[in-house]
């Protein structure tokens, strides 16, 4: 008799993030993880209201929203959520676990985060049953240190990435100077910045 093997459960990853805009940084980041973790598909999840950048001016979800499918769409593998954005309200990541794992009984999530995200997550909502849900993966990020921050054992990977210096604040910066965003992010989001005039005054 050979032995029970339940149906092989599918692994997600979820790449959430403010994506104001999204740059190759982001998708460098989630296809190193795809490849090293063995993913089925990352899914990209906009935030709605992320409250710990409440000071800041963000743009219209709906901008971030289609830059990040613009971003995403040539590649099979990845797709974008709008949990975070239609459930309105101020975005926990918890929240956005709890739906991913109602939509996705059967698979496995894998949530990443940059290494300066990863160092902020003991101040996240509910940030002790977070890792009930999935298990975290930091990435490495030029200028910032990659560590474990005190999660339970197990509950994190770390990862190196091939380093890409670019941040979605250097891109804004750069447009408001008239300064190129090409081979910062993909193509189609340099032109969605531009039909839609994002971050020409933010100065
Ligand atoms: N260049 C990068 N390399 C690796 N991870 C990154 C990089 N840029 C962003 N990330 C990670 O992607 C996620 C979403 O980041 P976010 O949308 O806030 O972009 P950002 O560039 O950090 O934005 P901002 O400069 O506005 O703070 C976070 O986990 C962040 O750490
Ligand atoms: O759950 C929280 O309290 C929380 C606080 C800060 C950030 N996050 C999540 O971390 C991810 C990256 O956030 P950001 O602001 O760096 O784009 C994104 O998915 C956010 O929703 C989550």
């Amino acid at each position: 008799m050979g032995e029970h093997t339940g149906p092989v459960k599918r692994r997600l990853g979820v790449m959430g993030g403010t994506f104001d805009p999204i740059h190759h940084g982001h998708l460098v980041a989630a296809s190193e993880v795809a490849s090293q973790f063995h993913l089925d598909e990352v899914i990209f999840v906009p935030t709605g209201q992320p409250w710990q950048k409440s000071h800041k001016k963000v743009s219209p979800a709906e901008d971030r929203y289609l830059m990040t499918v613009i971003a995403t769409a040539s590649n099979p593998q990845f797709s974008v959520s709008r949990i975070d954005i239609d459930r309105g309200g101020k975005t926990y990541t918890i929240d956005t676990l709890r739906d991913l794992r109602a939509e996705h009984r059967d698979a496995d999530l894998f949530f990443i985060t940059g290494a300066d995200a990863l160092s902020q997550i003991l101040t996240w909502h509910d940030a002790a049953e977070l890792v009930s849900l999935a298990h975290f993966i930091g990435v490495t990020r030029p200028g910032h240190v990659l560590a474990d921050p005190g999660l339970p054992e197990g509950a994190v990977s770390l990862i190196e990435v091939p380093a890409l210096a670019i941040s979605s604040s250097d891109c804004r910066t750069r447009v408001a100077q008239g300064d190129p965003v090409w081979y910062l992010v993909p193509d189609g989001v340099v032109r969605y910045i531009d039909k839609k005039e994002l971050y020409r005054n933010d100065r």
